[in-house]
């Protein structure tokens, strides 16, 4: 449809008010009609069962309106919008909780970006560590855990990445969704649910190095395969183990990786790449 040309805004504070007061309506309405589908997909059980929480549809959908973007309201702004929609959205089709850990420091990231991206009324559920996070996930206590990104420090106690075992797990997105273009994650998403290609997409790759697989050979392996790292972690306590964030949506059963030499590599999770800020 064709661009309607818009009205000149009225000169009055008066009038610009009550065009303000009209515009209000009709989002109201809209927000209304848009909740009702949500109603209608909950109850009639569109989905056939599958998990209400559709991480790579959001993304498509905050895409979409940032392309078309106008005007003076900032991105941020829009996806701040939109993830309180989208949150309520979620609420309506029962119960969602997120699990962060509540062990303060780098943790309290994980609490802000769970706050950030799935708005102020979900209910968050504090767990003393990410191992508990994540097994209030498995159990289906929780919908998802929202856990700090991994950094390489060495701590005594292994990374939440090292011992993420239980069947169905996935990190399924990374936050913030809007970001500077090289920036890393601060926050992962896990959830069990198998995420859904969104057109620009990376993966979390674990990988168990033999002895010879120092960063820099890992690095190159990973390139040669076609799966040049963004970023690369190793972590040599408890056990040698090393994460890549790597482009692209990669199935179980990506071929690329069958004939890669590592001693065991498994993808941790695909999601869709976070938009720039500007
Ligand atoms: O499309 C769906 O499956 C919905 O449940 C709707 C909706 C939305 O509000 O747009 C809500 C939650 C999902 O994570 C994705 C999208």
């Amino acid at each position: 449809m064709p661009d309607q040309p818009t009205p000149p805004p009225p000169t009055d504070l008066a009038s610009l008010r009550v065009e303000i007061d009209r515009i209000d309506d009709a989002l109201h309405d809209l927000l209304m009609r848009r909740s009702d589908l949500v109603a209608h997909m909950a109850s009639a059980r569109l989905k056939g069962g599958a998990p209400t929480f559709r991480p790579g549809r959001e993304a498509l959908i905050l895409r979409r309106l940032l392309q078309r973007n106008r005007g003076a309201m900032a991105r941020a702004a829009i996806v701040r919008l939109w993830r309180e929609i989208i949150a309520a959205s979620l609420a309506q089709q029962g119960r969602f909780t997120i699990a962060v850990p509540d062990a303060g420091g780098a943790d309290c990231v994980a609490s802000r970006m769970a706050r950030a991206h799935f708005g102020l009324l979900t209910p968050l559920k504090a767990y003393p560590t990410p191992f508990r996070a994540l097994a209030s996930v498995a159990g289906g206590e929780t919908a998802v855990a929202v856990l700090p990104a991994p950094d390489e420090a060495e701590q005594p106690e292994p990374a939440w990445w090292m011992r993420m075992e239980a069947p169905g797990l996935r990190v399924v997105a990374a936050l913030p969704f809007l970001a500077p273009p090289d920036a890393r994650p601060q926050a992962y998403a896990v959830a069990t649910l198998v995420p859904e290609p969104t057109g620009r997409d990376r993966s979390l790759l674990r990988i168990e190095p033999g002895p010879e697989h120092t960063r820099p050979r890992i690095a190159a392996i990973l390139e040669a395969a076609g799966l040049p790292p963004r970023w690369l972690i190793r972590r040599e306590s408890p056990s040698p183990m090393a994460l890549a964030e790597v482009p692209g949506y990669l199935p179980d059963d990506e071929p690329r990786l069958s004939a890669l030499p590592f001693p065991r590599l498994q993808i941790l999770g695909t999601y869709a790449e976070p938009e720039p800020e500007e």
